[in-house]
């Protein structure tokens, strides 16, 4: 007989660091394709060589962007890049509700490969688990068009270090960012560190103190509700009785804007 306390749950702050994370894929995407990080050391390194940078940078403009995964942080990058007139697209397990995809004028597809192959930009925004880990390998890498860029602030391992690293060197991929690395700390040879074009920081985009202040809001909640023996808000319950019941794990989740699938 299996037994639980019923008091016993697990729980997070759900959503608390999703806008933190969206502005820092918005900014990484910028830094890459305007080339901003040459450009910042020259200033440091008291150069000035403006064609040598605007060889490589671009306006993000009429660009084709897509997201793996347009869940809480995925949707909200697509978001925050609308008003750049660039061409949306994402993939995801579970369909926007059509009004969504109505509104953002994004293009679904109906797999990562076919995303891969028309986006300048392609930014992951989907967990890790045994379907993602090193979805973006040798194959998938070299399926996207050359010249285009990668920002990942979803999980290291949903990458395979070095056939980025192999086609960051060919030229294949222009640039790279996020902040996710595997494993974390990232050791100090780790050759994300030193690859050319990338554009990459330690893992600190969910991290901001705005987002603290809400961890910290939403962590005095929960207790609040277990002293007091309050019921616990439903999104914020990850397992309850022994119980997995957070509907990230189970069905499409409509409060991220998916499609009621019920
Ligand atoms: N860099 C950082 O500081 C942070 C990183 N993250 C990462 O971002 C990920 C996404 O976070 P949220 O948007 O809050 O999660 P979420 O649970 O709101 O959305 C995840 C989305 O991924 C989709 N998905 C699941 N498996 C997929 C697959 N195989 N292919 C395509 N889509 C798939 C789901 O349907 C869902 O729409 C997290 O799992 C975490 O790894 C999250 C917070 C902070």
């Amino acid at each position: 007989m299996e037994m639980y306390d019923d008091r016993l749950f697990s729980a997070e702050v759900s959503g608390s660091n999703v806008v933190s994370v969206a502005e820092h894929v918005v900014m990484q995407i910028l830094a890459l394709v305007r080339n901003f990080i040459p450009a910042y050391k020259q200033v440091i390194n008291g150069e000035w060589d403006i064609a040598r940078i605007a060889d490589k940078a671009y306006d993000l403009e009429n660009k084709h962007v897509g997201t793996v995964a347009a869940g809480r942080i995925g949707l909200r990058v697509l978001q925050r890049l609308k008003p750049f007139n660039v061409h949306l697209h994402y993939y995801d397990k579970f369909r926007l509700d059509k009004s969504i995809e109505k509104d953002l004028n994004v293009t679904y597809h109906p797999n990562v490969e076919s995303l891969a192959k028309v986006c300048d930009v392609v930014t992951i925004n989907c967990p890790l688990h045994p379907e993602t880990e090193h979805l973006f390998d040798k194959k998938m890498i070299s399926l996207m068009k050359k010249g285009s860029y990668i920002v990942n602030t979803a999980r290291g391992k949903i990458m395979d270090r070095d056939a980025l690293v192999d086609a960051v060197k060919s030229n294949h991929i222009e640039g790279y960012a996020g902040d996710v690395w595997y494993p974390q700390p990232a050791a100090k040879d780790h050759p994300w560190r030193s690859m050319p074009r990338h554009a990459m920081t330690p893992h600190y985009s969910g991290t901001t103190l705005d987002a603290q202040a809400r961890y910290a809001a939403g962590v005095q909640e929960i207790l609040g509700n277990w002293l007091n023996n309050q019921a616990q808000r439903e999104e914020y319950l990850i397992v309850d009785q022994g119980k997995v019941v957070s509907r990230a794990y189970t069905e499409g989740d409509a409060t991220k804007g998916h499609a009621s699938n019920k």
